[in-house]
């Protein structure tokens, strides 16, 4: 096996565990204790969390890949965002919100990660009306099927595929309902199609939109099939360096909802306060956190886009311009709630992390879903090349 390099990283910035699991990413295979591997950047990439930092290697790679060990480790640290200090956000976000300290104890190293944007695109198309279990099985179906296997001691893993890969299937859409996603299908041989129609190579286009502004990028994902305001935000913040986009579901609604509005009418004038569970906020934002707090208000009896909207706004108030990453933490404490809850109405063990079904999906979609049937049959794993690793 090959030697470990340290990435030097604290866990209070990165702990993979639930940072890999938090619905963010969903290609990371668990492949021994506190042990992760994915094919990215041409390579099987493992990490290891210890007590005090994290390591990686690679396991192989393509043959088109770059092998030089240095140009491995800065695409790394780049897709786990590690010149940023989440230690330093959640200083900021504990002023603003004195509980928040209870949260960052609990999702500790809970960290937004800057993944390849094909990939990010395509594994959102699939939350729709989905859970996190759910979503993990069809995107590794996808590569699988999709893919370029990287063969390696630990088992096979796959690329997530080019746009291109994808566009040579002859019935994109069948193929799909074939592995299992649905409805879904379609939006993926709409999407493909949308992108190869109108861009020569779908990947820089994608790419470039690292460098327009959130709107702009938010406007251009929308244009593709299966990308509602959910889905867009999700893409800007995880693959297109949009820190300040917040993404609203249900959950993230429920979060603003219980977490913050009962708070707000306590909400102090001027930062400084030190009463703990107060909101503490400037003067210039109080009036705006009060008026959103309204709208969600209103919002329980109706919930509409407005409401959904008041607490996307309500969130970028309190969190500022990393606003996204703090409602990953957010997230992945609702994740917590709701399989605790879920654990206990059961009377059971509680299910190994992330694996409840806990819905990720969009707000609402824009059209009314037709229910998936459930009695059809999958392609059987062998025959689709599912070969990864249990
Ligand atoms: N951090 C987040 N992860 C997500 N996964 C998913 O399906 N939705 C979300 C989200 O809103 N935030």
């Amino acid at each position: 096996m090959p030697a470990w390099t340290d990435l030097k990283i604290k866990p209070s910035e990165l702990r993979l565990d639930p940072t890999l699991t938090c619905g963010q990413a969903f290609r990371w295979q668990s492949t021994g204790p506190s042990e992760w591997t994915c094919a990215l950047f041409g390579h099987a990439i493992d990490l290891k969390q210890t007590p005090t930092t994290i390591l990686f290697r690679t396991l192989g790679h393509l043959k088109t890949a770059p092998t030089d060990h240095s140009h491995v480790e800065s695409s790394l640290r780049d897709y786990l965002q590690l010149h940023i200090s989440l230690e330093t956000l959640c200083d900021t976000w504990t002023i603003v919100d004195p509980d928040f300290a209870k949260l960052r104890k609990a999702q500790e190293g809970v960290r937004t990660l800057r993944q390849p944007v094909v990939e990010t695109l395509f594994a959102f198309i699939a939350s729709s009306n989905n859970n996190i279990k759910r979503i993990t099985m069809l995107v590794n179906k996808f590569c699988a099927y999709f893919g370029t296997p990287i063969e390696t001691n630990k088992g096979i893993f796959y690329t997530f595929p080019e746009v291109k890969d994808i566009a040579q299937c002859v019935d994109i859409e069948g193929t799909l309902k074939e592995l299992g996603f649905g409805y879904r299908a379609k939006y993926y041989a709409k999407t493909v199609a949308l992108l190869c129609d109108s861009h020569e190579c779908p990947e820089i286009f994608l790419l470039g939109l690292r460098d327009k502004s959130l709107e702009e990028a938010r406007k251009a994902l929308l244009q593709l099939s299966g990308v509602g305001p959910k889905v867009a935000d999700c893409v800007c913040l995880m693959a297109l360096d949009k820190p300040g986009a917040v993404p609203v579901d249900t959950h993230i609604w429920q979060v603003a909802l219980r977490r913050y509005v009962p708070r707000i009418a306590n909400v102090q004038d001027g930062i400084g306060a030190e009463q703990s569970r107060r909101l503490v906020l400037p003067e210039d934002k109080v009036e705006l956190v009060r008026g959103l707090a309204k709208l969600l208000v209103a919002g329980q009896k109706a919930p509409s886009t407005k409401a959904y909207e008041a607490a996307q706004q309500l969130i970028i108030a309190l969190f500022g311009p990393f606003a996204g990453w703090a409602q990953g933490m957010l997230f992945s404490g609702d994740l917590d709630t709701t399989e605790s809850a879920a654990a206990a109405v059961k009377k059971e063990p509680a299910a190994s992390k992330r694996k409840a079904k806990v819905d990720v999906s969009p707000v609402k979609p824009a059209k009314p879903i037709k229910p998936e049937n459930p009695t059809k049959p999958e392609i059987p794993a062998s025959s689709i090349k599912m070969r990864l690793r249990k």
